[in-house]
């Protein structure tokens, strides 16, 4: 692979953990979840950290939290409000192939209503609707590959995602 690490991104719920960890173990891969790092970072769930710090608190701890990843040969599943963090996007970029899992808004509407419990960042007055219009530009800006995946059970999204990065070889 000329890459060294593959960075996953996209709307919560569309599987950047699940896929990640699945899509790593398949290409005998090591797999970091941010979403970990900043957890034992903070000493904190992630819900507490952004009721305790706010909502621009929390995506500064994310940013920080990516900024520290330092690894190789690794796939990293980043928190869906990681392109908030244009420095930490930065430099991903630079060490790995960025690809966005993406999710349709009906979809994302349909997961987040069995995941209420997902502490999702949304800006003052922002509502999910204006959250995934804003979101989508910004995944498309960053993304080195995008993975659909319309009408895909878990595994076909694997192996999707699996292919193209063979035809990238
Ligand atoms: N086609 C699919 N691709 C990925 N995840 C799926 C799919 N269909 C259902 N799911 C479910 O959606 C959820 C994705 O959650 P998760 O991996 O935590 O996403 P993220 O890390 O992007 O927020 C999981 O519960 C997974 O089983
Ligand atoms: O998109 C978001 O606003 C968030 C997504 C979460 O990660 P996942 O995308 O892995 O669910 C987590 O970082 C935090 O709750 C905020
Ligand atoms: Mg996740």
């Amino acid at each position: 692979m000329e890459f060294n690490n593959i960075t996953l991104i996209g709307m919560p719920t569309s599987g950047k953990s699940t896929v990640g960890v699945i899509v790593a173990k398949i290409l005998g891969m090591d797999f970091v979840d941010a979403d970990i790092v900043i957890q034992n970072r903070e000493g904190m769930k992630l819900s507490e950290i952004i009721d305790k710090k706010g909502i621009d608190g929390f995506v500064k701890c994310e940013g920080d939290a990516i900024l520290s990843i330092d690894v190789n040969n690794t796939v990293i599943a980043t928190g869906g409000s990681a392109v908030y963090s244009a420095n930490a996007m930065e430099k991903l970029a630079k060490n790995s192939l960025i690809v966005y899992l993406k999710l349709e808004k009906e979809e994302l509407f349909r997961r987040l209503k069995n995941a209420k419990e997902r502490g999702v960042v949304l800006h003052e007055g922002e509502t999910l609707e204006d959250m995934f219009n804003t979101r989508v530009k910004l995944y498309e800006k960053y993304a080195n590959l995008i993975v659909e995946e319309k009408d895909c059970t878990l595994e076909e999204t694997v192996a999707k995602l699996v292919n193209l990065l063979k035809e990238g070889r």
